[in-house]
């Protein structure tokens, strides 16, 4: 791949006590594609989204990101960079409403430090009102504008996928990793989830998806990098990856590509 990268991780290793969960990973992910990370379960996903991101920290190798060095930040740090995530699992305070979770998410508020909270009480009501504006916008786009004043908790599993889309987006972010985004979602919210993300890719969001639908990979992504046991097995153009044969065995454990409906 000739073009800059806009993540790139670097022979990543980590390990859990005697268990290597990624043994020398290097990928790269692009901008104006949608990116696919797929392998079995237990082959190493959800660790490298952790190392990208800052949630676990790598025993060994680099993560690159718009060209700076990111492994070793936090992941406050890494998402203010522009790199944000969701996770296979909701996480948000589940008593706390739709919009309340959503204005959680703005950061480099003036209102960090005390002293520019009293020097500035205008500028925080304006970003305030922007940051309402905003979520407003997204809560359209994701489709949960009717629900605002609904707890988290009791949205279904795909309407709180929908809300950690929103969250990362409100962070404006160049890339957003999406950890299942339909996993446990009913066929007809998986349409919608798919919609979105479309049109947010045609409005230039990058992203990086782990996903287990298959259908959902060939219809969202351009390229995928398949991992099997902590190494990446192969890279390449969707339809012509998910055909090869090594990642028919691994990835899919079918033995004929019919069978893996590839
Ligand atoms: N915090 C941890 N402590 C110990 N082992 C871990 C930890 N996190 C992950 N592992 C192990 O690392 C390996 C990779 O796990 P990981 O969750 O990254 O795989 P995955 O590809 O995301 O799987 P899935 O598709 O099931 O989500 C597994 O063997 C897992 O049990």
């Amino acid at each position: 791949m000739s073009e800059q990268a806009l993540l790139r991780v670097d022979d990543i290793h980590k390990r859990f006590g005697g268990l290597t969960a990624l043994d020398g990973v290097s990928m790269e992910v692009h901008a104006g594609r949608v990116f696919g990370l797929i392998g079995p379960n237990g082959s190493g996903k959800t660790t490298l989204f952790n190392v990208i991101t800052g949630f676990a920290q790598p025993d060994d190798g680099q993560v690159v990101f718009d060209g700076e060095r990111i492994d070793g930040l936090s992941p406050d740090k890494v998402s203010r960079k522009g790199l944000c995530r969701t996770f296979q699992a909701s996480l948000n305070p589940q008593h706390m409403t739709v919009m309340e979770n959503m204005l959680l998410a703005p950061q480099n508020q003036v209102g960090e430090n005390i002293l520019s909270t009293v020097l500035r009480i205008g500028r925080i009501r304006e970003q305030e009102e922007e940051s309402l504006d905003r979520a407003w916008d997204i809560l359209k786009l994701v489709k949960l504008d009717h629900q605002v004043d609904t707890p988290a908790g009791s949205l279904s599993g795909g309407q709180k996928k929908l809300l950690m889309l929103g969250q990362a987006l409100m962070l404006r972010p160049k890339l957003i990793l999406l950890d299942e985004p339909v996993a446990g979602v009913n066929p007809r919210l998986i349409e919608d989830i798919v919609e979105v993300i479309r049109k947010l890719q045609r409005q230039g969001q990058n992203f990086l998806i782990i996903e287990h639908n298959m259908q959902v990979v060939r219809q969202l992504c351009d390229t995928i990098h398949v991992l099997d046991a902590g190494r990446v097995l192969a890279s390449g153009a969707t339809r012509e990856t998910l055909q090869r044969e090594e990642v028919l065995k691994a990835y899919l454990g079918r033995r004929t590509r019919e069978e893996a409906g590839a």
